[in-house]
This record gives C-alpha cells, structure tokens and sequence, in this order.
C-alpha cells in the first residue's frame, strides 16, 4: 500500500463523508428501498427487487434524489403502471416508507471499510479538529456512526438536512468550516464521490477521493481532486 504523505502544518482540520467513504451501506439502501417498493403494490407489484449495482449508480445526493431515481426506474421498467404515477403523487408516500424502513434497518447491512479506523486514528493524533460531512439524512448519519464505533472521532456532524443545500453545493462545506473554526484552505475534504470533489473546489478545500466508493457509476479518478487512495490507511501525516 503506498504511502501518501500529507505535511500536519498544512491542515487544522478534516471533512468526511460517511457513505461509501468510512462504511459501506450499500445494503442498508438495497434493503431498505426494496422495502419500500413492496409497500407500493398496486405500482410495483411485479417489479424485480433492485440490484446493488443499479442503486451504487442514484446513492449520493440524498434520499428524495434516491427516492425519485428509484421511482423513475420503476416506472420506466414498468411502464403499463406508469400511467398510474403520473395520475398519483407516489412520491411523498414512497418518501415516508422508505425513512421508515431506513431507520429500522439503519447499520445492520453496513461495514467500515477496511482502513477507516487506522485513517481516523491518526488524524486525531494529528491533533486535527474532524467533522463528517454527509448527504444523508442527520439522524440516520449519527445513529449510524453511533453503531459503528465512529461517533466519538468527531466534533461535528452534518446531514443532508442540516443546510439550505446539499453537497455538490459549497455551502454544506463552508458551514463545516465555520463551524470547525478552520479556514477552507486549511480544511482537508475525504470523500468518495464528485458531488464531494466538487462542493470541495467550490468551496476552497483541498480534496483526496477514496476509490472503492460510490459515483454515480463513473471512475472515481476521472473527477478533479487532489489525489486519490484506495485505502485511508495510506494517509501519512509527516511534517517536511
Ligand atoms: O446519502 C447520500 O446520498 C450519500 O451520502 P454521503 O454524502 O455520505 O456520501
Ligand atoms: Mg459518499
């Protein structure tokens, strides 16, 4: 595993984000949205349940942009019952299934990548101040690292609700900053996807990608970024 040498002087604190960059929750979606679609029958009733494969491609920009990708895949794959959606707002009920599920599930079919606890252990020895930085909903993101073992890292947590806009916009970013009492250019951004690459750019903050996440079924290393690991475990703090 090659090292990546980043220099503590540089930095006061670090951004994270939660899915697809410290644990896998892939499942938890799958399940819970495969959930959520059995409680539309009269829609969806003959609907295959959905593969992880599609929904790695619709996770990253929150649950009512999930929610409605789901829905717009089950009606185009089901297209006798799309007639049905258009007439019916299935939306808002889909909505409130899908957080009911969510939080029933929340955890049982996620992991921490590996490298995770080595990556945040030596960043608090580092000194840097942490915060996570997610698109999901702030209570599901704070139970979640609750059950992992992960809450305590951190200072600060940041759902997809918690600001007016969600990450690729900067704003989440800059809240995050202010409220870490860190300067952007002085905040490192660890994330997995270009919604996280681009809100970092818009906002000042240097920005590195882990490549075992999710984005939008694209290569992760076609997004601009700083550079690029596959483990959080090669972070080497060295002062030069
Ligand atoms: O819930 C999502 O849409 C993605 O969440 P993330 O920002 O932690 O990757
Ligand atoms: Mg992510």
């Amino acid at each position: 595993m090659n090292p990546i040498f980043l220099n503590p002087r540089a930095f006061d604190a670090v951004i994270i984000d939660l899915d697809g960059t410290m644990v896998d929750t892939m499942g938890d979606f799958v399940a819970a949205l495969n959930l959520m679609l059995a409680d539309l029958p009269a829609h969806y009733a003959d609907l295959a349940p959905l593969e992880p494969a599609l929904i790695r491609e619709m996770v990253g920009k929150g649950s009512e942009n999930l929610i409605r990708s789901v829905l717009a895949y089950a009606a185009s794959v089901a297209p006798t019952k799309a007639a049905v959606d258009s007439s019916t707002d299935v939306f808002e009920w889909a909505f409130t299934r899908y957080q009911k599920h969510y939080a029933a599930i929340n955890g049982r079919h996620a992991e921490v990548y590996p490298g995770v606890l080595t990556g945040l252990q030596a960043m608090r020895e580092q000194g840097l101040r942490m915060a996570c930085l997610t698109n999901k909903p702030l209570a599901f993101a704070q139970e979640l690292l609750k059950d992992k073992g992960l809450d305590g890292f951190f200072s600060q947590v940041f759902g997809g609700d918690s600001f007016a806009r969600k990450k690729p916009d900067p704003l989440p970013l800059l809240k995050t900053c202010a409220a870490l009492s860190s300067l952007p250019a002085r905040t490192l951004m660890l994330g997995d996807s270009s919604n996280d690459a681009i809100a970092a750019r818009a906002a000042g903050c240097p920005v590195l990608l882990l490549t075992y996440g999710y984005n939008h079924g694209v290569p992760v290393t076609a997004v601009d970024a700083d550079g690029f690991m596959d483990s959080m475990a090669q972070l080497c703090w060295r002062e030069e």
